[in-house]
Order: structure tokens, then C-alpha cells, then sequence
């Protein structure tokens, strides 16, 4: 069997605009024949839904790209290990796959396509399977880890500190699955807050989304001395290799956390870049970590920290939405440039950025999937 990825993404694209429907029929389909795997699922399954088709969609747009599909299917065979999932695990969500894309795309079936599906999930499945199988022989499937903070900073956003029993190995900008003891099963990502510390503590920013079962969980019902459950880092937002450029940060909200992990790993390296960071909120008042980051700025002067309010006329500092701001304040053309926040202001600031001449290798950003 050969992969035909052109075969693949052609089906595929039928299947897209029916999202909901197809996802519904997979998991219809995957537990009718296999009861015993429902367990291994959350109670409300909507989020988890979202998160198939999207990991899906990613999978079948990188097809012509092996290097980037290996390391996003290692990262999630690895991340996988937190379910429980085992190797055979592989054949029933494959049938169930195979059955959904051949009824979603009816219209075009035929044998050729069904042999580019199969080997296509054949070779997916398989780099999956081993990448678990390597990383069981070296880290845990989880880590517990107790609370040891728990501030709240606003009505809705917790900053909240964490030690994992054992070694939790990251980079700045990567984020970890939670689990709270109140929802078993039910994982949510948040990014981690902090570069690594010697004492293996990490800070997640957690502001509560209406209907989050882990961000109220974590908000409201979570105290200094209980465990969480975190699954392995992941995401590809991390500084890398030093570029010499000087750095822009675009932080909408709780998006702050990951960037805030990377500029005080830039401070720790010793590097002094300039490095602006826009950090935008609402109202004055859900700038919950200002503090923070001025005194972060007060021993860094290479580091500008720029408030910016959007929904707050009387606010007597900048205001502005972040692409907005980021557009008019100068040009960014010779920076390298992390955005993190709500999906339309991430959107919004690459695009003017790009019209700006930031070339897009130079933006960096994580598609994170979050409670929203
Ligand atoms: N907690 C975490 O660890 C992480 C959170 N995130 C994401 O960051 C986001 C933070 O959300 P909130 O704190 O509720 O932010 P928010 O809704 O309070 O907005 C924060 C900033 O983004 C701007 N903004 C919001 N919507 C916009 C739009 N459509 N166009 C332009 N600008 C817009 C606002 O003006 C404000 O400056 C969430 O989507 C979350 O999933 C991302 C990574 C990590």
C-alpha cells in the first residue's frame, strides 16, 4: 500500500463542511461496536468531538509534510498514554473512521480511495503506537501534582501554582491537559505561566468559561493541598533558536501565560533582546498579572510592558483593541513575534501584522484548545 495523500485530502474535503455530523456518526459508530470504550471517554463529549475533527483536519492537510505529521502524531501518540489508550485500541477507532469517511463522502467513493484511507491511518496509527510506546519506557503516562497556591486575581481568573510529584520536563510556551478530581475523564488545556524553575513548580492562568467543567472546577472548587492531573507538555510556540531579532508579545487576557513562560525564559538565558509586550484586557481590572510584569520589567529594562484596555472609555492608559494597537504603534518587520489570546484577536493580529511585512515564519502562535 502507498499513501496517496492527494486522494485522502480530496475525500476529506467533502467530510469538512458536515464537521458535526461526521464526528457524531465516528463516535456513534465507535461505541456501538465497542461498548467496553466508552468508558474511557468523558460524560459530555462536545469539546472532545471538536478536539477529533481538528486534530483530524491537521493530520490530513500535513500529509505532504512528514517531518511536521510525525512530530504532531508522536506529540499526541505520547499524550494519548493519559486515556489509557492501548495499542488495539488503534483497529475499532480505525473501522470507525474508514466507515464515517466512506459514508460522509459517498459521493466519490471508490477502491481506490478506501486503500489511500487505510494506509494513510495505517501509517498515522503506527507512529502513534510507537511514539506511546517509547515514551512509556521513560515518563509516566500523567503526573500528579498538588496545589500549592491559588490565588484569585479577579471574579473569573485564578492564578494557580503546581508541584508535580515528579519532574514535569517542558519549554517555555508548551501547555499541559488538567484534569481536576471533580471531572475524571474530562482533560482541558491550559498553557504553563513560568519558564522552568529549579523547585519543578509551574503557574497556569485559569479564567472560567460559563459551562468549563475544569476552569470552574479549577476556579471554585479547588484549594491549596488537593492533586491534579497533568498530561504531558505539548505545542510548538517555544522560543528555539536565537534568532538575534528583537521580540514583540501580543497577549489578549489569559493568552498572557505562554508568553509570559517565554519572556522570562528569554530573561534567563542571558540574552538581551528589546522585547515589547502588549498585553490587552477589557477593563483596567482584568489586567490580573500587571504586577508582576512590572516588576519582571523594573529588573529587565530591555523589557517594555504595554497595558492595553479595549472596553473601558474612561481607562486613561492606551486604548484599543490588540491588532488595532499593534498596527499603529510602529512597524514590526525585523521582530520575531509570539500572539496568544481569544482566536478572532489572534486572526486579526497575524493578518495586519502580515500586511505589516512580517513574514509569517516569524509569528509564532499555538493552536490551543482550550474550554472556548
Ligand atoms: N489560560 C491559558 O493558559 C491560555 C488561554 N488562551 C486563550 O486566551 C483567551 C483569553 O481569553 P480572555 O482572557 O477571556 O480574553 P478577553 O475576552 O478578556 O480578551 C482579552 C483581550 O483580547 C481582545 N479581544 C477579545 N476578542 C477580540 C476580537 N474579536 N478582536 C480583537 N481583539 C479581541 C480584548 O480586547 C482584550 O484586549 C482564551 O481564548 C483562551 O482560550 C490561550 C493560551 C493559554
Amino acid at each position: 500500500m502507498s499513501l496517496n495523500p492527494r486522494l485522502v485530502k480530496e475525500s476529506f474535503s467533502l467530510v469538512e463542511p458536515a464537521a458535526e455530523q461526521a464526528t457524531a456518526y465516528f463516535y456513534g459508530r465507535l461505541f456501538a461496536e465497542n461498548p467496553s470504550l466508552r468508558g474511557m471517554f468523558p460524560p459530555a463529549m462536545d469539546v472532545q468531538r471538536d478536539r477529533l475533527f481538528k486534530a483530524l483536519t491537521r493530520i490530513v492537510w500535513s500529509l505532504d509534510s512528514p517531518d511536521s505529521l510525525a512530530a504532531f502524531l508522536g506529540q499526541l501518540g505520547r499524550d494519548h498514554r493519559k486515556y489509557g489508550v492501548l495499542a488495539e485500541h488503534y483497529t475499532a477507532v480505525g473501522n470507525a473512521l474508514l466507515a464515517t469517511i466512506r459514508r460522509f463522502a459517498a459521493d466519490v467513493w471508490d477502491h481506490e480511495i478506501e486503500a489511500a484511507w487505510a494506509s494513510a491511518y495505517t501509517a498515522a496509527a503506527n507512529l502513534m503506537i510507537e511514539s506511546a510506546e517509547s515514551d512509556a519506557g521513560v515518563s509516566p503516562a500523567w503526573w500528579p501534582a498538588d496545589v500549592i497556591d491559588h490565588e484569585r486575581r479577579y471574579r473569573d481568573i485564578a492564578v494557580i501554582t503546581l508541584r508535580p510529584a515528579q519532574p514535569l520536563p517542558y519549554t517555555a510556551g508548551q501547555y499541559v491537559n488538567v484534569q481536576t478530581s471533580r471531572w475524571p475523564r474530562v482533560w482541558r488545556t491550559f498553557s504553563i505561566a513560568n519558564a522552568p524553575r529549579r523547585d519543578n513548580t509551574i503557574r497556569l492562568h485559569v479564567r472560567s468559561v460559563p459551562g468549563g467543567w475544569v476552569s470552574n472546577a479549577l476556579l471554585s472548587h479547588t484549594r491549596i493541598g488537593d492533586t491534579v492531573m497533568l498530561g504531558p507538555p505539548m505545542g510548538t510556540m517555544t522560543p528555539g533558536e536565537h534568532s538575534g531579532r528583537d521580540v514583540l508579545c501580543v497577549a489578549g487576557g489569559t493568552g498572557l501565560a505562554p508568553l509570559k513562560a517565554i519572556i522570562e525564559s528569554i530573561v534567563a538565558s542571558g540574552r538581551r533582546p528589546n522585547i515589547h509586550l502588549l498585553y490587552g484586557a477589557r477593563t483596567a481590572e482584568e489586567l490580573y498579572d500587571l504586577p508582576d510584569l512590572i516588576r519582571i520589567e523594573s529588573s529587565f529594562p530591555w523589557l517594555r510592558v504595554l497595558p492595553v484596555v479595549s472596553d473601558q472609555p474612561s481607562y486613561d492608559g492606551m486604548r484599543g483593541t490588540l491588532p488595532e494597537v499593534t498596527q499603529r504603534f510602529r512597524s514590526w518587520a525585523e521582530h520575531d513575534v509570539y500572539v496568544c489570546g481569544p482566536t478572532p484577536m489572534v486572526n486579526e493580529t497575524v493578518r495586519r501584522l502580515q500586511l505589516d511585512g512580517v513574514p509569517l515564519s516569524r509569528i509564532h502562535r499555538d493552536i490551543v484548545q482550550g474550554e472556548r
